[in-house]
């Protein structure tokens, strides 16, 4: 039978009034259910930041915040594409869901292949009971004892850090501080995740670094088209059997565990790092609860590479830019560092780090207004019931909680754009909400690294403050302003500081 070129027009009218209706029908489901919404557009719903050039959803959901905190909800309902979303701003019905009521709320809604992508099957990725399974394995990896062994790895490698410097300083250049962090924790989380002494700074294009940029910095129109129809109809696109990488990233991050297992093997070595933590729970064997097999092995220190590297980055970055814009609390961390330095025999220490209360208060404060992952999700596992209230959270809705709106909340922070750490003294902090601040997360499912992360971030703060008094050099565009376009957090404009020796 041949077809005309009307039947074929028809077919594609036909085709389009279905879609239509399609969405239509799922554009009625909040108000069916009696829950306050933003109005959608057909077909983004309310994902209009797709519409952006150069965009990933990033942004959206503190958009949605914004717009839903304005009309004087403490919930609402949106769609991304035809997909029902359920945003949470009140802090009390975030505890519910992160915590109290977690068994309903175990899993994110990421892609994960576990037939096609052994490699993507990591801990933020997996669901239900392997995720269980998983996060008991590897929770003693990071331990306070755990911390303590890995900590002079990584004062050893912000020594490269700090010579650079030096030599920027000397020559009075300006630095591009996100880059020269991004540079130290690559080279720490190489260290320490794949046991490679790598040195970004003398080698700005070794494979490490190189595979991190990509892994952040490179905009792809297969990754926004895959984001579209895992939104759209997330079941197909799971078969579809999309890896989450390209091979040759893969291949070169298996090749690297698969090379340092076998040489540390040969040779008896073992190192104070996460992958030997790893290679000792492989070679329990199979019949061991703490077994892992090499593919979890290698999902999981890209994983800590991925997880690890940007967020502290970006977390000393826009600590800082703030403590560049303010010099008198730059002045007062950096006296408290070296008060508590000089009761350690001027040693930094894992334990003259605990002492140091201001610095955290300053990271805190630094997190609330820059927290690095500005959006948390969860996908609801079984049906819920919202306390005191007949609305059903239905199972399989997204679930999201903007940090950054949280943060920038006027009603919870008065003048939120000012930088002050002391909203973070014990005696501010008891005063508010414990889940208005929530940069790591919070509950079962919060950041497995938030030691490590601190750690690192504090250490790279502690050897620049002690070296350089740091100002923002002319070259930068102020005030800094969020990329609505990446995942984790990041500024349009580029911070060059400038920094004096000490
Ligand atoms: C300052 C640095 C860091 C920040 C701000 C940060 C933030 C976060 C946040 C917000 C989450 C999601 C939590 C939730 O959904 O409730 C998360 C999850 C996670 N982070 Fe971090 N992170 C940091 C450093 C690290 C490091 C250094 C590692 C590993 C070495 C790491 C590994 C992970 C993992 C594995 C998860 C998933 C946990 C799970 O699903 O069980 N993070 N992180």
């Amino acid at each position: 039978m041949e077809l005309s070129v009307l039947d074929v027009l028809l077919f594609i009218v036909a085709t389009i009034i279905t879609i239509w209706f399609y969405f239509q029908n799922s554009y009625r489901y909040w108000d069916k259910r009696q829950v306050p919404y933003l109005k959608p557009v057909f077909p983004y719903g309310n994902s209009t930041t797709l519409l952006q050039k150069d965009s990933l959803p990033a942004g959206e959901v503190y958009n949605w915040y914004n717009e839903l905190k304005n009309k004087g909800h403490q919930f609402g309902g949106v769609w991304s594409f035809s997909r029902p979303v359920f945003v949470v701003l009140d802090p009390e019905y975030i505890k519910d869901i992160l915590t109290k009521d977690f068994h309903h709320f175990v899993n994110r809604e990421i892609y994960c292949n576990e037939k096609h992508d052994p490699l993507g099957t990591n801990l933020f990725n997996i669901e239900e009971q392997s995720w269980k399974l998983l996060r008991q394995k590897l929770t003693p990896t990071f331990t306070s004892g755990k911390m303590k062994m890995m900590f002079k790895s990584i004062v050893d490698c912000s020594d490269n850090m700090i010579k650079f410097l030096e030599k920027k300083s000397d020559a009075d250049e300006d630095i591009d501080i996100r880059e020269v962090l991004a540079s130290f924790t690559s080279d720490v989380i190489g260290n320490v995740a794949f046991g490679v002494e790598s040195n970004s700074f003398d080698d700005s294009k070794n494979d490490i670094r190189k595979y991190g940029k990509e892994i952040f910095e490179t905009f792809d129109l297969l990754l926004l088209l895959r984001i579209a129809a895992q939104r759209i109809c997330p079941n197909i696109s799971k078969k579809l059997g999309i890896k989450s990488m390209p091979d040759r990233m893969i291949e070169f991050f298996s090749n690297l565990v698969k090379t340092t297992m076998e040489y540390r093997t040969k040779n008896n070595i073992t190192r104070p790092d996460f992958l030997q933590l790893l290679i000792d729970m492989h070679q329990e064997g199979e019949t061991s609860e703490k077994y892992v097999n090499f593919d979890q092995i290698v999902a999981n220190t890209l994983l800590f590479f991925i997880a690890g590297f940007d967020t502290s980055s970006t977390t000393m970055t826009f600590t800082l830019y703030e403590l560049a814009r303010c010099p008198d609390i730059q002045e007062k961390t950096r006296q408290e560092i070296q008060k508590v330095l000089s009761k350690h025999e001027n040693k930094l220490t894992y334990e003259a780090l605990q002492e140091m209360t201001y610095l955290q208060q300053v990271v805190d404060e630094a997190m609330r207004i820059w927290p690095p992952l500005i959006t948390l999700g969860r996908i609801c596992t079984r049906d819920y019931r919202l306390r005191d209230s007949d609305i059903v959270i239905e199972k399989g809705t997204p679930v999201v909680i903007s940090t950054l709106g949280l943060g920038r909340d006027p009603r919870y922070y008065a003048d939120p754009e000012k930088f002050d750490p002391e909203r973070f003294s014990s005696e501010e902090k008891n005063k508010r909400h414990p889940y208005i601040h929530i940069p790591f997360g919070e509950g079962p499912r919060n950041c497995i690294g938030l030691r490590f992360g601190l750690m690192q971030s504090k250490i790279g703060i502690i050897r620049i403050l002690t070296n350089f008094r740091i100002h923002i050099s002319t070259k930068t565009k102020m005030p800094l302003t969020v990329d609505p376009s990446i995942f984790l957090l990041k500024s349009n404009e580029t911070l060059y500081l400038k920094a004096e020796k000490m």
